[in-house]
């Protein structure tokens, strides 16, 4: 049986226009306003209706896991089920799990999130290479064989991040640009053909990406690198500028959305998820 890629199931979700990464961020602010408990119960409720809204109308959506883990063993459940919805709607789910780790512990996370029937089993998961780009061997089995992706945090949307991301290695680089060019480099390697990668970088859409040595005019060989980009929406980026934000990194991207499509409770979600991604399609085609 041949494997769809995620990189190919990518490039289907921007053929038909859909790039919006609906975010999944159970705050308690955002389950107050929901009428929803601060609880588990809480948590997958909110989690079902944004899969219900988002199917078929977004690429993906991004349960930041955080939000569930506060909860222990009842948020694992709880998420599970979300999950379980979006495998039967069909929709792509990229956990916002940041795992990064030595080598063989790392492949334990890999294995936890990418193995097909795992019990938390995604599509793509958020990674960091901070103890190297070699460490996150452990996935790239799970993304050859069973159609999965990686996210590798490089640029990151909050202003914390930048000291450390751009810091200069000694092979001149920055940090963040050799996140950048070290995704770029395995797709090249693995699927030089590809339209779209399946391992992609997190760029901050609230950020100049040149000051973080990132060249946005240079579109990196080979297939084009999935770019998540967090940052619109609540924490000000405007869609429109996607463009000039992201340049020649602008070919495969996934807007995240989280609380500006949260925000204001369980009536209306669908119409502002639908609202978002024609937003989102509208500044990115072309
Ligand atoms: O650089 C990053 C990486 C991840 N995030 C996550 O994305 C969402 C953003 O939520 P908004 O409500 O749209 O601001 C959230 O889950 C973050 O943990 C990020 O913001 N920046």
């Amino acid at each position: 049986m041949t494997t769809v890629t995620f990189g190919n199931r990518l490039a289907a979700e921007f053929a038909a226009g859909r790039h919006l990464c609906a975010g999944i961020d159970p705050h308690a602010p955002l389950l107050a306003d929901w009428g929803l408990s601060d609880d588990a119960a809480g948590a997958e409720r909110m989690g079902r209706d944004v899969v219900a809204a988002a199917a078929g109308v977004a690429a993906c959506v991004k349960p930041q896991i955080a939000f569930f883990e506060r909860f222990g063993s009842a948020g694992f459940v709880a998420l599970e089920r979300v999950l379980a919805d979006a495998r039967a709607a069909g929709l792509a789910v990229v956990a916002d799990v940041k795992r990064g780790d030595i080598g063989s512990s790392f492949a334990a996370y890999a294995d936890a999130w990418l193995t097909p029937g795992s019990p938390l089993e995604v599509d793509a998961m958020t990674v960091v290479a901070y103890q190297g780009f070699g460490t996150l061997d452990g996935a790239f089995g799970h993304v050859r064989e069973h159609g999965k992706g990686l996210f590798v945090l490089a640029a990151t949307s909050n202003p914390e991040a930048r000291p450390v991301q751009t810091a200069v290695r000694t092979d001149g680089s920055t940090v963040a640009n050799a996140m950048v060019g070290d995704s770029a480099a395995w797709n090249l390697a693995h699927d030089a053909t590809a339209p779209v990668g399946s391992i992609g970088v997190v760029l901050g859409a609230t950020l100049v990406l040149d000051e973080f040595g990132i060249d946005p005019s240079v579109r990196p060989a080979g297939p084009a690198l999935p770019v998540l980009a967090p940052g619109f929406g609540f924490q000000g980026a405007q869609i429109e500028r996607a463009r000039d934000i992201f340049g020649g990194l602008g070919d495969a991207i996934l807007a995240n959305e989280s609380r500006s499509v949260l925000a204001g409770g369980a009536d209306g979600l669908a119409a502002r998820v639908r609202d978002r991604a024609n937003a989102i399609a509208e500044a990115l085609k072309g």
